[in-house]
C-alpha cells in the first residue's frame, strides 16, 4: 500500500504543494488531473521518491519510502515527461537492458514495436518513443506505475492499447497513479484534484509603446 501524508513542496519561494494527501491498495487506480502549474508532475516525482518532500510522509508497506529510497526504487516504474531512451540505441538495444526473452516479446506487443525492434531511437517520431516508454515501464514489473501523461503524442490505436496495459497491471494487482489533461480509458478510478496553490496576483502593466 503506498500511503502519502501532508505532502507540502516549496518550488523556490513558491508553495506548490499544501499538505496533499493520499493512499493506494494493490489494484487500485488514480487520476491525478488539475489546469497546468498545479503540482501534478511535482506530487508524480515526490511519490517517485525523486523529491523530498519539505513537510510531510510517503509510506511504503507502512515504511518511510526517503529513509531508503533505493529499496523503494525496485517498486516503482516512473513513466515522466522524458522517454529516457538512449537515441544512438536501437528500440531493441534500450529494452534488453531491462528484460530479455519472453517478457521483452510481450512489451513490444503491448505497444506494436515488433516492427520498429531494430531501428534506432532517434528515428522514432514522438509517438513511437512514448510506446517505447510505455513498453519500458511493463518490463520494469513493478508493483506501483506512475505515469505522467502516458498518453502524450499516442494515436487512438495506442490509446487503447494503454487501456489495455493498464487494465492488465491492475488485475495482477498492480497499482497506478497517472496525470493526465485527456480522458484516459481507465475504469473504477479514484480522482484527485489538485487546484493548485494562488500565486500572488502580478501587479505590472504592459505599456505599448
Ligand atoms: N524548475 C522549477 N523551478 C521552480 N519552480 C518550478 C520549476 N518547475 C516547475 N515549477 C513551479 O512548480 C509549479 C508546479 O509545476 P508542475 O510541473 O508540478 O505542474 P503540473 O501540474 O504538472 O503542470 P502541467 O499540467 O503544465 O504539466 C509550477 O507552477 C511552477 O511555478
Amino acid at each position: 500500500m503506498l500511503e502519502a501524508r501532508d505532502i507540502t513542496v516549496f518550488r523556490g519561494e513558491r508553495l506548490v504543494l499544501d499538505q496533499v494527501s493520499l493512499s493506494l491498495s494493490a489494484g487500485e487506480a488514480m487520476l491525478l488531473t488539475g489546469p497546468n502549474g498545479a503540482g501534478k508532475s511535482t506530487l508524480m516525482r515526490v511519490l517517485a521518491g525523486l523529491r523530498k518532500p519539505d513537510s510531510g510522509e510517503l509510506l511504503w508497506q507502512d515504511r518511510n519510502v526517503f529513509s531508503d529510497r533505493m529499496a523503494y526504487a525496485h517498486n516503482i516504474a516512473y513513466l515522466g515527461h522524458q522517454d529516457a531512451l538512449k537515441p544512438g540505441l536501437t528500440l531493441k538495444e534500450n529494452l534488453s537492458v531491462f528484460s530479455h526473452g519472453d517478457s521483452l516479446d510481450e512489451a513490444f506487443e503491448s505497444f506494436d514495436l515488433r516492427p520498429l525492434a531494430d531501428t534506432p531511437v532517434r528515428l522514432f517520431s514522438a509517438g513511437q518513443k512514448r510506446r517505447a516508454a510505455l513498453a519500458r515501464v511493463i518490463l520494469a514489473q513493478a508493483p506501483l506505475w506512475l505515469l505522467d501523461e502516458p498518453s502524450l503524442g499516442l494515436d487512438v490505436h495506442s490509446v487503447d492499447r494503454l487501456g489495455e496495459a493498464l487494465r492488465n497491471h491492475r488485475q495482477k494487482g498492480g497499482m497506478i497513479i497517472v496525470t493526465t489533461h485527456v480522458p484516459l480509458p481507465l475504469e473504477d478510478v479514484r480522482h484527485l484534484t489538485l487546484s493548485g496553490v494562488p500565486a500572488d496576483e502580478w501587479t505590472g502593466e504592459f505599456t505599448v509603446a
